[in-house]
């Protein structure tokens, strides 16, 4: 694709990577500020890997990037020197800071454009079966990987002092019954952080002694050496460098004192508060505000903490909402009571910070990881089609000055794959379409599975051409997989619908067409809308 760009465009899109290289530095800089206790030092590090954003991005004519580095710029600009954002400001930088890694390219954007990024470390694979390992490599290709082989333990050991991998997927007895092992721990001994490594195994599965000396050498899964799919899937979410979106605290508390204290701790560690003072307005913040979790004082003026969680337990979405009792309530009775009505926990005025922020952390995680089994199907962690209409909802509220398209992806002759290779081949086309999906498109794009066979896709500020040319490179690459390691390759045919302001309904249907005709005329293929479907 490159190499039918004029000289001039290839510079641009030359110099267009290092506006993307920018923002990934502004990114990786923003993760490790609440590690870092918002140092003054770390700060200006980051305020100068943003102006330095914005002066690259004037020069490469990056208006989108420039508009999102000059709103952080300005954020940055109310922080005084050796404190930390209050949680408008948090709220505010995180917002840019997702919209910026929004703008990174689509893997489809241009394949070529990629391999000119040099930040994109390659992934080490280090089996001792080497057309298992020339088979992983060529699959993690075709999902964006970089794969690097290295055939013995004195290559793995050189290309490690070249340069650090991303990751390491390791034999357990690369180079040896053991070997595997003993090669991790050498590699994480002079390590400050461990790399991440997925350990293979070939037919016998690990004993428990094994799987723990993995754990001990910074392995953070085990899988059978040729379930690549699984090693991809696992690798995928590892390199995601999307940053996540920050846990989100309501602080109920009558003593404003006490509250921005907490909130003070909270959003030192890079989680957004809202403070409510008044505990009879709770259910007005509780809707405006989302929480993730609720952090309640027991006794308050009005009503208690007690009363209070019933009340919000009585309201459907709030069932799975955590709330935390931080009281100065000592007496366990009392306490426990409290947990019985509602209350996931319990916390004793004065808390250590470090006991509180652990203790928010495991939960929210947990409660988003609940969240994500509720909204996601369980064959391809997709969302599922009820959550999918609701992104779609959701994406036509929020984006109504950019172009919208809803895409309908449908396998072609899937009945004949799950007839001839059985049903748990079928299952693999499946969850290798979902992944191929979700490498090939943004993060912002949400991808669901719609039916059995069938996924749909809404790509955010795309025309229906532009969904097109996304689609058909993703078509041409996905035909080119071996799903069995052997010769089962599938199609797919696709129907494009471009948003135009009808319901949800219309536009489902008129996509819906659209892949109709592309299965009509021989399948494999694309389609658009057409004017009248
Ligand atoms: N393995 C597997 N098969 C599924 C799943 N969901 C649906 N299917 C199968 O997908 C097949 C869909 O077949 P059809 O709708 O006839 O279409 P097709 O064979 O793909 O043919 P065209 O769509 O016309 O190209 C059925 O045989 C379903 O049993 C699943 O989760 N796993």
């Amino acid at each position: 694709m490159t190499d039918n760009l004029t000289p001039a465009a290839r510079l641009k899109q030359h110099f267009s990577f290092r506006v993307i290289n920018q923002v990934r530095q502004v990114i990786d800089l923003w993760r490790q500020l609440p590690a870092q206790h918002w140092s003054a030092e770390r700060m200006m590090d980051f305020t100068l890997a943003v102006e330095k954003l914005v002066r690259f991005s004037q020069r490469f004519e990056a208006a989108r990037h420039e508009k999102l580095a000059r709103q952080l710029l300005s954020t940055l600009a109310h922080i005084a020197v050796g404190h930390s954002p209050d949680s408008a400001q948090l709220e505010s930088l995180n917002q840019t800071i997702i919209a910026l890694s929004k703008t990174a390219l689509r893997h489809t954007d241009d394949k070529a454009a990629e391999t000119l990024i040099p930040e994109k470390k390659p992934v080490y694979i280090a089996l001792s079966n080497t057309d298992h390992a020339l088979t992983m490599a060529e699959q993690m290709q075709y999902f964006g990987l970089r794969p690097e082989l290295q055939r013995t333990a004195h290559d793995f050991s050189q290309a490690l002092e070249r340069r650090h991998p991303a990751a390491v997927v390791l034999d357990l007895d690369f180079a040896g019954p053991g070997q595997g092992l003993e090669l991790a721990q050498s590699l994480q001994q002079s390590r400050e952080n461990p790399l991440p490594v997925l350990f293979t195994y070939r037919e016998t599965p690990p004993t428990l002694e094994q799987r723990l000396a993995t754990l001990r050498n910074g392995g953070l899964g085990i899988y059978e050496e040729m379930d690549v799919q699984s090693v991809i899937g696992h690798l995928e979410n590892l390199l995601d460098s999307t940053p996540d979106v920050p846990f989100k605290i309501l602080i109920i508390d009558d003593s404003r004192a006490q509250a921005t204290h907490t909130a003070n701790v909270l959003n030192k560690a890079g989680m957004v508060t809202q403070v409510a003072n008044d505990p009879l307005l709770v259910l007005d913040v509780l809707s405006g505000f989302t929480p993730d979790l609720i952090l309640m004082d027991m006794y308050m003026p009005g009503c208690n903490g007690m009363e209070l969680a019933k009340v919000i337990r009585q309201q459907r979405e709030y069932i799975n909402l955590p709330i935390i009792y931080l009281s100065g309530e000592e007496d366990r009775e009392r306490q426990l009571a409290a947990m019985a009505e509602g209350g996931d926990d319990f916390l004793t005025k004065p808390v250590d910070p470090g006991h509180l922020l652990t203790t928010l952390r495991n939960r929210v995680s947990r409660a988003r990881q609940l969240q994500n089994l509720i909204a996601c199907d369980s064959l391809t962690g997709l969302l599922n089609h009820t959550h999918l209409l609701g992104a779609l909802q959701d994406a036509m509220r929020k984006n109504e000055d950019v172009p919208i398209s809803f895409v309908m992806v449908d396998i072609d002759h899937f009945k004949q794959v799950n007839d001839r290779y059985g049903h748990p081949a079928g299952d693999l086309v499946i969850r290798n379409l979902s992944l191929f999906l979700r490498q090939s498109l943004r993060k912002s794009d949400p991808i669901g599975r719609y039916g059995g066979e069938e996924f749909a896709i809404i790509l955010i500020d795309a025309t229906a051409q532009q969904a097109r040319q996304i689609m058909d490179d993703i078509r041409l690459n996905f035909a080119n997989l071996i799903h069995d390691g052997q010769s089962l390759r599938v199609t797919f045919s696709c129907g494009i619908a471009e948003w135009s302001g009808q319901s949800i309904s219309e536009l489902v249907a008129t996509s819906d067409q659209a892949l109709y005709r592309a299965k009509h005329n021989g399948r494999n293929q694309v389609q658009t809308a057409e004017q009248g479907e």
